[in-house]
């Protein structure tokens, strides 16, 4: 059953004349022509999912209806395993064959893979064609469709093929979550939870107050979670779009995060999950170069738990410390050789090159928890 439309708040990502709205609210996808007051394409192509296509593409279809000559529609196979150039080959496909000029208009619905495999080929397709992102999980409403990061994932390393192209509008209708499973919603709690320590420490007392209603899906937790983490994304995006400093604190947890994504073979942990743990990793380094106490560290870990994440890496995945430092030598961050971190201290996120050493240990205490 779907709620009378209603926006809830709007967050502004300001980047000059390529500024634009994300609209959180209610019952918004039946409505969405209203929301995008884009002009008018001759042609469009709907990217989404085998998962999402049936359970929102047809009333994503009729808001559209009358608003393109041709609306084109393209459903990709889902799960992380198929954010390749294989997939992004299928998107290509679709707007060739009939012929989509440049004008063309791409709507990206479903959750992170499919805004940032459609995004990318937005960037990508004549050069570059408009794009909207119509995010269907909490992981996608919270961080993915906002600030313009689009990728595909290689064997070797997550993201490693990508641009930074930002859409026309984000469009978060919280009725889709739903239907999200219970995991992929612990999955896109890591990333709210991730905004506390490196943003906003008010921010996490209240998770700490209301993760039970969060975990319940209680409607106004949601609303407020989705909207505070869009207006702190909107905030650092705006500042540094490129990520040339103070994006980077984005990046919590996800040195780690993306060592056990790749390490442990793209979709077997969820990227919630794999940053989840991460930032307890990031956590515990933080505090052995002294920049937390055990508190901090004992308070993220407790969030993360009752958010129903991975807190630990067990050996018997296979794992080892060595691979994952290994595979953080082509992370994003890491420059000559030399790993950079995102560390928290407890009012702000700072990055910081670290040896490996320290770095192993903290890997290896925490698969050793997990034993
Ligand atoms: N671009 C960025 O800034 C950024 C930020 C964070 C994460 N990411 C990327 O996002 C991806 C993770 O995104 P995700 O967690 O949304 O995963 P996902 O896109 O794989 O979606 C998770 C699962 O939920 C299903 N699903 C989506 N919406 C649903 C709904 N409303 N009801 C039921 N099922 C639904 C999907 O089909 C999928 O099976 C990763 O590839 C990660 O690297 C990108
Ligand atoms: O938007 C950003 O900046 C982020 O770092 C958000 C992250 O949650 C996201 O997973 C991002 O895709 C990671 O970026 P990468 O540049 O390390 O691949
Ligand atoms: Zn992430």
């Amino acid at each position: 059953m779907t709620s009378p439309s209603k926006i809830l708040a709007t967050c502004r990502v300001a980047l000059a004349d390529r500024s634009y709205d994300v609209r959180i609210g209610q019952g918004l996808l039946g409505d969405a022509a209203s929301y995008f007051d884009l002009p008018r394409s001759r042609q469009a192509l709907i990217v989404t999912n085998t998962t999402v296509g049936p359970l929102y593409g047809a009333a994503l279809k009729a808001a559209l209806a009358g608003r393109h000559d041709t609306l084109h529609y393209l459903e990709l196979p889902d799960g992380e395993a198929y954010k390749t150039s294989e997939t992004l080959g299928l998107i290509y496909d679709a707007l060739l064959r009939p012929a989509c000029d440049r004008k063309t208009l791409i709507y990206a619905l479903g959750g992170g893979v499919v805004g940032d495999v459609a995004g990318y080929a937005a960037a990508t397709y004549m050069r570059g064609v408009p794009f909207v992102q119509i995010p269907t999980t909490l992981l996608a409403q919270v961080d993915s469709s906002v600030g313009g990061k689009t990728a595909i994932n290689h064997p070797l390393g997550k993201n490693m093929i990508g641009a930074f192209y930002q859409p026309l509008r984000v469009l978060c209708d919280l009725d889709a979550l739903k239907t999200l499973a219970p995991r992929e919603l612990s999955a896109g709690l890591a990333e709210v939870i991730k905004y506390g320590p490196i943003a906003d420490m008010a921010f996490l007392a209240w998770l700490e107050e209301h993760m039970d209603a969060l975990v319940a899906r209680d409607p106004a937790a949601l609303a407020y979670a989705v909207e505070r983490s869009c207006a702190i994304k909107a905030d650092v995006v705006g500042q540094d779009e490129r990520e040339s400093a103070l994006r980077a604190i984005l990046n919590f947890g996800h040195t780690f995060g993306h060592a056990i994504e790749a390490g442990l073979g793209y979709g077997q942990w969820l990227h919630g999950e794999a940053v989840g743990c991460g930032m307890i990793m990031a956590a515990h380094l933080s505090q052995r170069l002294g920049l937390i106490d055990a508190g901090l560290v004992d308070r993220l870990t407790r969030l993360c738990q009752r958010a129903g994440l991975p807190v630990t890496l067990s050996p018997a995945l296979g794992l080892t410390p060595e691979r994952m430092v290994e595979l953080m030598q082509v992370d994003k961050k890491t420059e000559a050789g030399r790993l950079n971190f995102v560390l928290v201290d407890g009012h702000k996120a700072r990055v910081q090159a670290v040896d490996a050493d320290p770095v192993l240990d903290v890997i290896r205490t925490c698969q050793a928890q997990a034993a």
